[in-house]
């Protein structure tokens, strides 16, 4: 072969500009570099470098059929493609078993890099969830009698109750939004274990180890989503015909009526006859003790079937409160992951998502500029996008950056009078580059030890939180910790330079969050 990689890789980019937007095409294309290109086992392979693991999961998610087509044309049908993924170190790395790697430096002064490599060829994608949803046809008429599904009802009252409708044979309405699948839900770092967590739970309803999962996380950060992309897969895949997405309210308030109508056996057994059980907000059964009894023996019976069960809630288990001890243990038997506020990427991300699904043509700088502002949730986020959109039909505009401006300067400034220590911690976190849940974490690492006391200075300085709820919102520590962190953050500015730019740099982007 004697064409230089650089040269295989033009010639597909000529073929990828031609296929995407150019501003698609410059996202996602240009950053990428040719490194190698040799023959493994007769084929040729061409090896390309990405910045980091998200360009990885952006192309194979959006740009696999072009990639295979492209390489196929260029390099022929035995043709491979290779990623090498230039992963940023990070910090916490050292605590994590088996995540850590032995780099060598790279020349030229740079801070090391960590080099993984990451080899993908088209021909072995990763498994992917076909789009659409699939609609529920149970398997043949439901049975007559005796079959699981079919144990609903026969009660005193009659046909009213919505468990018990003598001699009709009920699908369970999964009550799952089809909008709400993996394919629309973007990962980062914020959500990663919680989305891993939930595709492999997809894959295997109730035989892998994580019965029950559980998620939890604050206000709008996709615990909805990803439970129900659970459902949505594992109905549109045939891995479960039964599925129900409750609110532990609605769950309660169902249970309730099923009690006046006597209906509370047929209740339960509907419950009990599903694949997958899915609770919303599971912290709303807190003092409703005889919900929680019922709840209980679902719970039991689904879990001894090996049926999946998946939780939501806004908090983690062990600070639920009004739970049953017996209940709150049962919550912790799988796996509890956690999802975060995203970090600016992932905001971008599932913005530029957001818009491209919409088919609105979006100025690729308003992208940065809305995640920038818009940091408290995702739904907010796509709120933003909504007002835009409405904006832009309104005054018959491109969404540009000026558009973006003055369409939310209103909601900007609200968040401005609204900086709270939870977006201090972010965005400090940001510019530190360190995970946001160890600034709470009990971790006494110098570089989350230097954010975590960066972060309660501004605290200190920008909210008007007492001294005490500081302290606990940085894992419940006490006052004493907050006046020695911002006497430390004070002395170094003081005399340390670089220390002194890295507080300006955080200041500069908190400025931002409130102009
Ligand atoms: N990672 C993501 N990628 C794409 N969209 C997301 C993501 N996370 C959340 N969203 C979107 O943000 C919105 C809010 O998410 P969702 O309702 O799942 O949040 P939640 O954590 O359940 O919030 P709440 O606690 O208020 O119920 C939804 O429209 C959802 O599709």
């Amino acid at each position: 072969m004697n064409r230089t990689p650089q040269e295989v890789w033009a010639e597909c980019l000529a073929i990828i500009r031609d296929n995407i937007s150019r501003q698609s095409y410059r996202t996602w294309f240009e950053p990428l570099r040719a490194v190698a290109l040799s023959i493994e086992d007769g084929a040729p392979k061409l090896t390309v470098q990405l910045p980091s693991r998200f360009y990885y999961e952006w192309l194979e998610e959006h740009y696999f059929a072009l990639l295979r087509k492209t390489i196929t044309k260029v390099l022929g049908p035995a043709g491979r493609l290779y990623y090498d993924i230039v992963i940023e170190r990070e910090d916490t790395e050292a605590e994590r078993p088996g995540a850590s790697m032995q780099i060598p430096a790279q020349p030229g002064g740079q801070s090391v890099k960590p080099r993984h490599f990451h080899t993908m060829s088209p021909e072995a994608p990763p498994p992917r969830q076909p789009q659409g949803h699939a609609p529920y046809h149970p398997a043949g008429t439901p049975p007559a009698s005796g079959g699981r599904n079919a144990r609903y009802g026969g009660n005193a009252n009659g046909p009213t109750s919505p468990f018990a409708i003598p001699g009709v044979q009920r699908e369970v309405d999964p009550h799952l939004d089809p909008n709400y699948t993996f394919d629309r839900f973007i990962e980062g770092d914020c959500n990663r274990l919680a989305r891993s967590a939930a595709w492999a739970i997809a894959q295997q309803p109730g035989a892998t180890s994580f019965n029950p999962f559980l998620i939890y996380g604050g206000v709008g950060l996709g615990k909805t989503h990803l439970v129900q992309a659970i459902g949505n897969y594992a109905r549109a895949q045939g891995k479960a015909r039964t599925v129900r997405y409750i609110s532990s309210e609605q769950f309660t308030s169902e249970f309730v009526r099923a009690i006046k109508e006597n209906a509370a056996a047929a209740f339960a057994r509907m419950y009990e006859s599903l694949d997958i059980l899915i609770v919303d907000d599971v912290q709303f059964f807190g003092g409703r003790e005889k919900t929680q009894d019922q709840f209980f023996h679902i719970f039991n019976e689904l879990h001894q079937q090996k049926k999946q069960i998946i939780l939501s809630s806004d908090r983690p288990p062990k600070d639920i409160e009004g739970i049953e001890e017996r209940l709150l243990s049962r919550f912790q038997w799988g796996l509890a992951a956690d999802v975060q506020a995203p970090e600016l990427e992932t905001r971008m991300a599932i913005l530029r998502r957001r818009a491209e699904d919409d088919g609105t043509r979006v100025a690729n700088d308003v992208f940065e500029y809305v995640a920038t502002h818009v940091t408290s949730n995702i739904r907010e986020l796509e709120g933003a996008l909504i007002r835009l959109q409405a904006h832009a039909a309104l005054q018959d505009r491109e969404i540009d950056l000026e558009l973006a401006r003055d369409g939310l300067r209103d909601l900007i400034k609200e968040q401005r009078s609204a900086l709270n220590i939870e977006q201090i911690q972010r965005v400090t976190c940001e510019v530190l580059n360190i995970p946001e849940d160890l600034v709470r974490a009990r971790t006494r690492k110098r570089e989350v030890v230097q954010a975590r006391q960066i972060a309660m200075y501004f605290a200190k300085q920008l909210t008007k939180h007492s001294l005490k709820t500081i302290g606990q919102a940085f894992g419940g520590r006490d006052h004493s910790t907050v006046i020695h962190a911002v006497r430390s953050v004070e002395d170094q500015i003081d005399t340390d330079p670089l220390f002194r730019e890295t507080v300006d740099r955080v200041r500069k982007k908190l400025n931002l969050q409130t102009r």
